[in-house]
């Protein structure tokens, strides 16, 4: 008997809604950010934040922008009941900040919740009880009334204990947790109870939240199952609608951004996503999405190394290299192609006066995330010339002409082939160098002086010193300009067979530090290209160098 997945894992069952709008929805504002980092990324790291990470956490939380923040689960653990306090007792919390605290729907719990949160102007409690079939059958062993009762007499005792605490301003938060796997007029049906005895106000609108508690469909199930609510719990202008989504299947932020089109007000999650097992949805993913699309997301993200910095510090976990818009290599390109289109995307976007941001294969400016472009290109043996002419470009200000980039490239793929590693941009230089503006040879260019020929003074005559083989002489040529007349002397005296094909120049830096750039490109009897660069102070002499480089690069 051959076993298939068939055997062991069913189809997750689509949800009934033939006319569901979602699909057509633009996200064009951003939701409620409810950042869970301190309760559900907190309950899932190897060593849970102590009160120094915690407040590290939570501040920078703030400074980001998140106005409501879960710090912890207060009947838990002393640690977080002992943080909660501090930030209440301390005034940590800033007046449009709302903390959030996380109960289940236990007595003694609910009780010791409300116990943490004493003398705080406002605070969100979140209680949750499970409601999907698998849980009600192994971890409860109740009925569905069985599993309703349980959420109303938790809110029973919420009602009364915020009743008693009129100095705060309680909100609810009620999540029929393992919500995906709850069907959807049950998980309605404990909703209405909850809130029947809540008793939400337009000041005071209850939140529902509905988790992917563990992500077990493909996202646009859970955009039907948000839309269902959506459309079918009662008096929906006063309840916010908040998404809960983890990781497991890798669709987080699919989910959360279909959720959104589906209905939601209200997004919980944590940053880069860490929490249990695959995490919880990647806020700063979804965030910047939105950005990305001209949506402003409420959030600041514009320094985020910092806050990959605290998030690592505070979680003790790293965030990875290719972690959407956090990681350290999202906006590096190996890849001669990538390269390549990005250097012309960076000269076009140039010319153009246009605010629009439209690189290839760049779909932010990295610059609004606090990243410099100095990691936009990097070299190895997967690159091509466009990523090396870039690099010579950006930090040395040398703009090599198209075929020198192509000759160049060569030589420098050649090392990157052979060592395997990456060639930064001082290593790329340094090849340059060697190969052309010290190119080796037995002619040294040392001096030179021009006057008008007397006979004929449209011409000049040039004479130079140069070194043959460390000896000192003098060679004279007359020709249209300098670079003539030194091509003329090198060519009397070595009897060369080349012919001066192209000739550019530039100047790379600004005043007192300007320097030229020339490049010569000499083709010979066999028709071949040979370049040659030089670079000085003065243009006259950065071309007879180029030209001294090109001779000995001939000869080799
Ligand atoms: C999906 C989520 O992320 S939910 C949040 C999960 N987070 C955490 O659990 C972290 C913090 N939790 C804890 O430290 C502990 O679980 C505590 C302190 C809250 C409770 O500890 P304990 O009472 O020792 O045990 P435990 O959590 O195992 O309790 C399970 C019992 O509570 C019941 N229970 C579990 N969740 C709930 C709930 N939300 N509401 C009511 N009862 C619940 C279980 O059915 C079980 O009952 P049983 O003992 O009759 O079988
Ligand atoms: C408590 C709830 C919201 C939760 O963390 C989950 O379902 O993942």
């Amino acid at each position: 008997m051959t076993f298939t997945p068939g055997d062991k894992y069913k189809t997750f069952a689509p949800i009934d809604l033939p006319d569901r709008q979602w699909p057509s929805v633009v996200i064009d504002k951003a939701p409620i950010w409810c950042s869970v980092d301190l309760r559900d990324g907190n309950q899932a790291l190897i060593e849970p934040m102590g009160h120094e990470r915690k407040l590290r956490m939570f501040r920078h939380l703030v400074e980001l922008g998140f106005k409501e923040i879960e710090v912890g689960f207060p009947s838990a653990s002393q640690t977080d009941f002992d943080f909660v306090r501090f930030l209440i007792d301390e005034g940590e919390i800033p007046e449009d900040v709302k903390i959030q605290v996380l109960t289940q729907a236990r007595e003694e719990l609910i009780r010791r919740t409300f116990d943490s949160i004493r003398g705080s102007k406002q605070a969100i409690v979140h209680l949750y009880n499970s409601t999907s079939t698998l849980q009600r059958r192994v971890v409860f062993d109740l009925d569905k009334v069985g599993i309703k009762q349980i959420a109303i007499e938790g809110t029973k005792l919420v009602r009364q204990l915020a009743d008693e605490m009129p100095e705060t301003h309680v909100q609810m938060e009620y999540s029929p947790e393992s919500f995906t796997q709850t069907e959807m007029d049950y998980a309605c049906e404990v909703c209405t109870a909850v809130m029947n005895i809540w008793k939400p106000t337009e000041d005071n609108k209850i939140i529902f939240n509905l988790p992917a508690t563990v992500e077990v469909a493909s996202a646009n199930i859970y955009a039907d199952q948000i839309e269902w609510m959506h459309r079918n719990l009662p008096d929906r202008h006063l309840i916010l609608l908040s998404l809960h989504p983890h990781n497991d299947r890798g669709t987080g932020v699919a989910a959360a951004e279909f959720g959104i089109m589906a209905g939601a007000d209200r997004v919980e999650g944590t940053l880069f996503g860490n929490g249990e097992r695959t995490g919880n949805v990647d806020v700063v993913n979804i965030a910047m999405n939105m950005y990305t699309q001209g949506v402003d997301p409420k959030l600041d993200f514009s320094n985020i190394n910092e806050v990959v910095r605290t998030v690592e510090y505070c979680n003790q976990l790293p965030v990875h290299p290719r972690h959407p818009y956090g990681g350290d290599l999202v906006f590096t390109a190996f890849s001669g192609s990538h390269q390549d289109a990005i250097k012309k995307g960076f000269s076009a976007l140039k010319k153009s006066n246009s605010e629009l941001w439209e690189i290839p294969y760049l779909p932010i400016d990295p610059a609004d995330l606090g990243r410099n472009y100095d990691a936009v290109i990097r070299v190895n043996s997967q690159s091509g010339k466009g990523g090396v002419a870039y690099l010579l470009e950006e930090d040395y200000g040398i703009e090599l002409p198209k075929l020198l980039q192509v000759e160049l490239s060569k030589v420098v793929q050649g090392i990157a082939d052979a060592t395997g590693k990456e060639l930064s941009s001082a290593s790329i230089f340094e090849v340059f160098e060697s190969e052309y503006l010290n190119a080796a040879g037995d002619v040294e260019f040392v001096d030179h002086q021009t006057t008008i020929d007397p006979k004929a003074p449209e011409r000049r005559k040039l004479t130079a010193t140069i070194k043959h083989a460390g000896a000192e002489t003098v060679v004279e040529g007359v020709g249209t300009g300098p670079i003539d007349a030194y091509m003329s002397a090198l060519t009397d005296k070595y009897n060369l067979d080349l012919k001066v094909n192209d000739y550019r120049e530039h100047t790379t830096g600004f005043g007192a530090d300007a320097v030229a750039v020339a490049y010569v490109e000499m083709r010979g009897g066999d028709g071949e290209p040979v370049f040659g660069v030089g670079r000085h102070a003065n243009i006259v002499t950065a071309s007879l160098r180029a030209i001294t480089s090109a001779v000995n690069r001939a000869a080799t």
